[in-house]
């Protein structure tokens, strides 16, 4: 940080040179040693302008290392051995997925060249979302998936679990102008299973702990304000050239100096197929809410720390057009939380209390594909103890990249195992880390753009 300091002293925030010092050093020179040469005074002049350019390369090398832009962290290989062999028994036994970002197969293998084609091109183009689709059917059928079969799921249908029964949530507030619909089930997964999940998620996480997340926030405001309240700015450290327009994402050098000065909750995330537990699991919520795995997205194990929570938000987008959005989510408590982290439903006065195994599903959208924006809630944050969850939003249309793994956009540079800091407004503190560049959404566009 001081190196850094130094080195900015000597290049202006724009990263430009400072003014050409040479005709008034000259006459200044002149001056005051009236006796000089013409000659001598020239080579004077050259020889500082040589020194004032090898100190703006030895500047230039400085800024360089300190932002991190001279090598790429390699992945060690022993990490995935490592984390593998320490996994305790139970966890091995359950077969969950922990060590799912070695397992990331590539968008090529996944969905193939063209769709990664396709991806690229919808980035750059904006598609237009609104493209005509069959409603019914759930889009048509395109022989390039012949596996992927369009469906909608716009109702859910729930039902016991041995002698465990759901209990549908009384909502007290907008009763009669809300589609939502929210219901929990207590020992929806055992507890094994739950701390099998947490210990798979802790040792996911621990994978990575040696590569530095890069920040990224919503927006170039957002970002200047949580910098403001950590006392750091465009003049107390940070340079233009550390956010990346486009990306929002800070560089490494930045997003270092940041770590462990936000709070963040963390995500990491398997996919179907990629452990034989997210089949059991997607065919115990098929048979008790009736929501199928064909419209599911990917598996999100999400912890937070204590004093962390989750902005207000949807897991719909409002007023959408798109009806491949989230119709509904199921999200299980992996613990108990000692005090706080309560799933609170704010338009509905529904407060749900985490308990280890407790199943809450609910409903985003009405059965017409509109996000209904009565389902706004949040993650309250952890009073006290930590929170563990496991979500899977489940899509009104679905398509054919759904619930794939999908390489990352460019971004800033970093090691290819560095996770993502995502941080939203400022005023609503949710910062919330992911192990993977997880663009799933794009990769539907680009399904479709072709
Ligand atoms: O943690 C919770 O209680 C809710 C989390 C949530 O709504 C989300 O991640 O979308
Ligand atoms: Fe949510």
């Amino acid at each position: 940080m001081k190196r850094r300091n130094n080195v900015k002293s000597e290049v202006d925030t724009n990263g430009k040179s400072p003014a050409n010092p040479s005709k008034s050093k000259q006459r200044k020179e002149k001056r005051a040693h009236g006796l000089a040469s013409k000659d001598k005074l020239y080579s004077g002049v050259r020889n500082k302008l040589i020194f004032i350019v090898l100190l703006y390369v030895a500047a230039g090398g400085a800024f360089l290392y300190w932002h991190g832009m001279g090598s790429t962290p390699e992945v060690p290989p022993e990490v995935d051995e490592e984390i593998l062999g320490s996994l305790p028994q139970d966890v091995k036994d359950l077969d969950l997925p922990n060590s799912g970002v070695f397992r990331k197969k590539s968008a090529e293998a996944v969905l193939g060249e063209s769709v990664k084609k396709a991806a690229s091109k919808v980035k750059s183009k904006k598609t237009n979302n609104s493209t005509v689709r069959n409603t019914q059917g759930g889009g048509d059928k395109d022989p390039r998936y012949p596996n992927f079969e369009p469906r909608i799921q716009s109702s859910i249908e729930m039902s016991d679990m041995g002698g465990n029964a759901w209990t549908e949530v009384e909502i007290s507030k907008n009763r009669n102008n809300t589609s939502v619909r929210i219901f929990t089930m207590d020992d929806f997964l055992t507890p094994r299973e739950c701390d099998g999940l947490v210990k798979a998620h802790e040792a996911h996480m621990k994978q990575h702990e040696p590569f530095q997340p890069i920040i990224c926030f919503s927006g170039e405001d957002t970002m200047k304000e949580y910098l403001r309240d950590v006392n750091l700015g465009w003049s107390g450290g940070v340079w233009r050239a550390d956010w990346t327009q486009g990306t929002q994402c800070l560089n490494e050098s930045l997003s270092r100096q940041l770590n462990g000065k936000l709070l963040w909750s963390h995500s990491t995330s398997f996919y179907p197929g990629e452990s034989p537990f997210s089949s059991t699991y997607e065919m115990r919520v098929k048979n008790h809410t009736g929501l199928d795995p064909r419209n599911g997205g990917k598996f999100q194990i999400t912890s937070y720390p204590q004093g962390v929570g989750y902005k207000l938000h949807t897991d719909c987008t409002e007023g959408n057009t798109d009806k491949r959005d989230r119709f509904a989510t199921i999200l299980v408590y992996l613990n108990d939380v000692i005090e706080g982290g309560e799933t609170q439903f704010t338009e509905l006065n529904v407060t749900i209390t985490p308990k280890r195994g407790r199943a809450l599903v609910w409903t985003n959208m009405n059965n017409e594909g509109h996000c209904d924006v009565t389902s706004y809630h949040q993650a309250s944050p952890v009073i006290r103890g930590k929170k563990f969850i496991i979500q899977r939003w489940y899509y009104f249309e679905n398509f054919p990249a759904l619930g794939k793994r999908f390489d990352g956009p460019e971004l800033p540079h970093r090691s290819p195992l560095a996770p993502r800091v995502a941080c939203d407004r400022f005023d609503s503190g949710s910062c919330r880390w992911y192990d993977e560049w997880n663009f799933d959404h794009l990769t539907d566009y680009a399904a479709r753009a072709i």
